[in-house]
């Protein structure tokens, strides 16, 4: 199955696509259960199908032209039934076909998207948003399409095709052969017409990405648009954007018309021909009516499978093209990943740091960050990280959680090399509060416990109290279960700061990093900050990034980033570090 549908698609990989598909089966897989049933139903809805032409030719041909009462109401009465009972189970399937569809599909997006929790910041840098949502959106449900809609609809139509060419020949072989015609004709004008549609429906999603991306970019932005007064010419991208789109989306219009449209004729001459031939031998006394009557629904019955079949070529090149999109975000690889058996931090760790000859640069970039650096950052220490704008401090940190791993070199947390211990428990120890403060829309309490959901509401008001929360706390209408609005868009900078360090406080964290994080407030309500950072978090090893000298004054160590190398600028006395620890 697997290697027929990887063949019938062009311009594409085929191992690159058996694989693809080989990915898409392990979802389908699952839900083998609800599929057998489908298709029982499938089987039943088809024969109840075919059965209301022959009914028809009972009543004419029997019933009516024999003149024969009794026929006439039992076939009449037969209808009714098989009608009621059709009506029942289109309905029954299709309740379970969307159920099917829905799980198919989710199960996709979802995995995806833990997939995507996996990549680091390098991953994110290098694509546009837009592009990933139109990916994890359009893409996945035209593979969920395919992946049920077209398959039940491709058996349906094998059953109803089978079925109906063999009453076909049951009532004349004969016109029957019009049919043997009509398919090979069909067959390689849509032979023909699929890479057309191939190529113009990857155009499609890529115009739709470029819509998607332009609207995440723009509407975060539209404060800023507003305050440069750019909003014409936004809107004049987004006309552009759309007109691309609509261009190519009518020209994939015009393709698909003519991909159907010349079956769909060939089938009418088809059909003509029948009546004329099989209303000739009625006229002649050789054929009865209702023979024909039947002949003519089951022609078409027999052709619209055909050509729902032969769509399905048409189907398959479409979801191709998403399942390859898909794929390219499937077949991007972690860079962080943990080791098979990941070191345990203990519970009583200090937090020394050690960076040890450690060089770094990133991808695409001459100019190194770290150089073989070298430096200790002692447990419990407060430690100034300095460097003029540019030169890789929040590069430094990004290393300190692992979001890269250096290329040469150790980074140790109380000697335990980073790359031993899995992403996700080293940074349960470290907390970051950075300038640009990450909120989401929903209360204050869902926010500053968002780090630590199993902290109790006493937890959080602790330590909301002792992150000088609780003015602001007394402020809003509904306490600390008032919502924030997008990205915390109601609270000023110092408040969505003080959030964060509430969230650090619940995180319990044994290294607390401050990466220009109060870079947004006055001095005075800074060093305030300060002043509880060290309170609350003393005896954590604390890192602050900070261009203000005043941040930067009574700490215990104070290391410049310069040239690649981390160079410790002043450091207190052994006897005073001794006593930090
Ligand atoms: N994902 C990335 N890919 C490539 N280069 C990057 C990436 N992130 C940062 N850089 C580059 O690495 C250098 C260091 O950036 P970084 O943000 O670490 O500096 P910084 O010292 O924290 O700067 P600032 O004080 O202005 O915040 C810069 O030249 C930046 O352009």
């Amino acid at each position: 199955m697997i290697r027929w549908l990887s063949a019938a698609i062009d311009g594409q990989d085929r191992g690159r696509l058996e694989e693809a598909f080989r990915w898409l089966y392990t979802f389908v897989r699952p839900q083998s259960k609800a599929i057998i049933g489908l298709m029982l139903l499938s089987v039943c809805s088809s024969a109840l199908v075919l059965l209301q032409p022959w009914l028809t030719k009972l009543l004419i041909d029997e019933g009516l032209l024999a003149k024969d009462y009794g026929m006439l109401v039992t076939m009449a009465i037969t209808m009714i039934f098989v009608g009621i009972f059709s009506t029942g189970l289109s309905g029954v399937s299709r309740y379970l076909h969307t159920r099917l569809s829905g799980r198919i599909l989710f199960a996709l997006r979802e995995h995806l998207y833990e997939h995507l929790q996996t990549l680091s910041p390098q991953f994110y840098g290098g694509r546009r948003i837009g592009d990933i949502l139109s990916r994890l959106d359009g893409d996945v449900s035209q593979i969920q399409r395919f992946a049920v809609d077209s398959m039940f609809s491709a058996l349906s139509s094998v059953l109803g095709l089978a079925g109906a060419f063999a009453l076909l020949i049951t009532l004349s072989w004969k016109l029957s052969l019009l049919v043997l015609v009509l398919i090979p004709l069909e067959v390689l004008w849509l032979r023909w017409m699929r890479r057309k549609v191939e190529r113009q429906a990857r155009i499609i999603r890529e115009r739709s990405a470029d819509l998607s991306s332009f609207l995440v970019e723009t509407l975060p932005a539209m404060k800023f648009i507003q305050a440069v007064s750019q909003e014409k010419r936004e809107s004049g991208k987004l006309h552009n954007l759309s007109n691309h789109y609509l261009t190519d989306l009518l020209k994939l219009q015009v393709t698909e018309f003519f991909t159907q449209a010349v079956p769909g004729t060939l089938t009418s001459l088809t059909r003509a021909t029948a009546f004329l031939i099989g209303g000739y031998w009625v006229i002649e006394g050789q054929w009865q009516l209702g023979s024909l009557i039947a002949f003519s629904t089951y022609l078409g019955m027999a052709t619209g499978p055909v050509q729902s079949l032969l769509g399905l070529y048409v189907a398959i090149q479409r979801m191709s093209v998403s399942l390859d999109r898909v794929m390219d975000l499937r077949r991007a690889e972690p860079d962080i990943t943990a080791p098979d058996t990941p070191a345990i931090l203990p519970d009583d760790m200090q937090g020394e740091l050690q960076f040890d000859r450690v060089c770094f640069r990133y991808q695409d970039r001459d100019a190194a960050i770290l150089d073989h650096a070298s430096v200790i950052m002692p447990a419990g220490g407060t430690i100034a990280l300095t460097g003029p704008s540019g030169v890789g401090k929040s590069t430094v940190i990004d290393l300190l959680m692992r979001y890269y791993d250096p290329q040469q070199g150790r980074i140790l947390i109380d000697g335990i090399n980073l790359k031993q211990l899995a992403p996700m428990e080293l940074r349960k120890r470290v907390a970051l509060v950075s300038q640009d403060i990450t909120m989401f829309r929903g209360t204050l309490m869902e926010n500053i416990r968002y780090a630590s959901p199993v902290a109790t509401d006493a937890e959080v008001l602790a330590a909301s109290d002792e992150a000088r929360l609780s003015d602001l706390i007394a402020s809003l209408p509904l306490g600390l279960e008032t919502p924030l609005g997008e990205r915390g868009s109601q609270l000023s900078g110092g408040q969505k700061q003080r959030v964060a360090i509430a969230r650090a406080i619940l995180q319990k964290p044994i290294i607390l990093i401050l990466d220009e994080a109060t870079s947004a407030v006055d001095e005075a309500t800074e060093t305030e900050v300060i002043a509880n950072v060290n309170r609350i978090f003393s005896g954590k090893t604390r890192i602050l990034i900070s261009h203000r000298a005043s941040t930067l004054s009574g700490v215990d160590l104070r290391i410049e980033l310069k040239d690649g190398q981390l160079v410790v600028e002043n450091s207190v006395s052994e006897v005073e570090l001794n006593g930090i620890n």
